[in-house]
């Protein structure tokens, strides 16, 4: 006979993106089967498990939380305490999406095991892999932490944590010389052993480029329709980010009554290719 634990177990355990937990493997089966990765930014429970419900595939802890819900003009104020907490927070709405927590400024800058110290605190509150802003300058961080059993999300183009070195959130990879600079680092990240590369603003053709020569998936956010996904920030998707609005912005709630039929709605539109469309990127890599 069943006893009341397994009767309890059979009601419970239903996966409710009507899937098994995403892993490494299975967001690698999403790219070889040319599935598109939905990501959006996640930084609570309740809206953990709504996007969760609604099949999106990454829930991003960013570090802008520091601008969409901490009110700072920059992502450098935010703490490995603040991503921790958050991240924590979303693993307790979470069921099956991937969970993916920023490294916020300062907390891989000094050397590999600082980054592994910090990453460490971010894994226990609950994440599945971590993301480093920069360039060929981390593949030694990324070496060490992958080495170690911690996944490693790299992100390259314009890197919001460099904003004052960059002068403002700009397409980055404009002209040749910079093109041929992202995509030699690319290559040098994924040899280190980054197990995901994210390029922000970044041209469409560049983006494709790079994702072409890589075996692992790519996020794109203003880069184009040709990455193996794309990510957002959800404040922006449903049009409550009192910022300015940059080109690759889409409101979903626009036009339809919750916020659960806005998120399935990016979803939908990232997995049939509909977003991100030409006016959401930005084009020709120009010469000299
Ligand atoms: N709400 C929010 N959404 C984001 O996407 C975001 C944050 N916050 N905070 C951290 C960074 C900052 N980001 C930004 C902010 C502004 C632009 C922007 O307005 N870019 C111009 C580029 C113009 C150009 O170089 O041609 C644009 O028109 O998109 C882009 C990324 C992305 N991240
Ligand atoms: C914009 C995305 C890629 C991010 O890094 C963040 O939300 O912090
Ligand atoms: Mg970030």
């Amino acid at each position: 006979m069943y006893g009341p634990n397994q009767n309890q177990t059979s009601i419970t355990a239903q996966p409710t993106a009507g899937r098994a937990p995403h892993s490494l493997p299975s967001l690698y089966a999403l790219r070889e089967r040319q599935e598109k990765i939905a990501m959006l930014t996640c930084y609570d429970a309740s809206m953990a498990t709504l996007m969760d419900e609604a099949g999106v595939d990454i829930l991003l802890i960013g570090d802008s939380l520091g601008m969409v819900l901490q009110g700072h003009s920059s992502t450098l104020p935010v703490t490995i305490e603040d991503v921790a907490y958050h991240t924590a927070c979303v693993a307790r709405g979470n069921k099956t999406a991937w969970v993916l927590a920023d490294m916020p400024w300062g907390s891989y800058h000094e050397s590999p095991a600082q980054a592994y110290a910090n990453a460490a605190k971010l894994m226990a509150a609950g994440a599945h892999m971590v993301k480093i802003e920069g360039g060929a300058w981390v593949a030694p961080t990324i070496e060490f932490l992958t080495q170690r059993g911690v996944p490693v999300c790299a992100h390259i183009g314009l890197t919001p944590q460099y904003v004052h070195l960059l002068g403002g959130y700009r397409l980055q990879g404009k002209n040749e010389g910079d093109a041929q600079r992202l995509q030699a680092e690319a290559l040098t990240l994924q040899q280190a052993g980054a197990n995901m590369l994210l390029f922000e603003l970044i041209p469409a053709p560049l983006a494709a480029s790079i994702t072409a020569q890589l075996h692992i998936p790519t996020i794109g956010i203003g880069a184009g329709p040709d990455c193996s996904g794309q990510v957002l920030v959800i404040q922006d998707i449903l049009g409550i980010f009192p910022g300015k609005k940059a080109r690759f912005v889409k409101n979903y709630l626009a036009g339809r009554d919750s916020i659960q039929a806005a998120v399935r709605a990016y979803v939908d539109e990232v997995k049939s290719g509909v977003y991100p469309a030409p006016e959401h990127s930005f084009g020709v890599v120009s010469k000299g």
